[in-house]
């Protein structure tokens, strides 16, 4: 039997730590499905479409990725795909109360669907979707923190506000 997972985030956007993540993922499962929050109630800088476009384009590599957005309830979602497994990243140990908190409620919701964390990469152990954002905000160098296409992406979506 096929063993699905679901990579849940906003991706707002997609970093090399998801990256990792990804691909990590994709090595273990047979498929793996990057799920875009679509109620997240934070106003995102990119559109649900714009993240997935870029998913798509750095997941190209891995042919057992599915990019789509979500809304609603993970667990709803995760049972849709047949997945049997929700696969999270770890950076910190300050990821971890949260992350308890949400898989006990998941756990809750569907104890069919076990939760997988993967610690990131120890040189992404600091990045997140925000503070890119911010350093891009000021033009600061992000080449090591984004693929070239989101980094791109980034430079006009700035551009595009400021003009
Ligand atoms: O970019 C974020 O906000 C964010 C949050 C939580 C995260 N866990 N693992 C990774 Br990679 C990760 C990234």
């Amino acid at each position: 039997m096929a063993s699905i997972a679901v990579c849940p985030g906003s991706f707002d956007p997609v970093t090399y730590g998801h990256l990792d993540i990804i691909r990590r993922g994709a090595k273990v499962f047979d498929q793996v499905y990057v799920a875009v929050l679509n109620n997240s109630s934070k106003k995102p800088l990119f559109s649900v479409e714009e993240r997935i476009e870029l998913l798509r384009e750095v997941t190209r590599p891995f042919p057992n990725v599915i990019v789509e957005s979500f809304h609603g309830l993970l667990v709803d979602y995760a049972r849709s795909k047949n997945a049997s497994a929700i696969l999270r990243g770890l950076r910190a140990v300050s990821d971890f109360e949260y992350e308890m908190q949400i898989t006990s409620m998941n756990r809750v919701l569907d104890e069919n669907i076990e939760t997988f964390f993967m610690m990131t990469n120890s040189q992404y152990a600091f990045l997140s979707s925000s503070i890119v954002k911010e350093v891009a905000k000021y033009n600061g160098n992000i080449s090591d923190l984004v693929p070239p296409v989101v980094e791109e992406a980034l430079r006009k979506k700035f551009a595009s506000l400021t003009s």
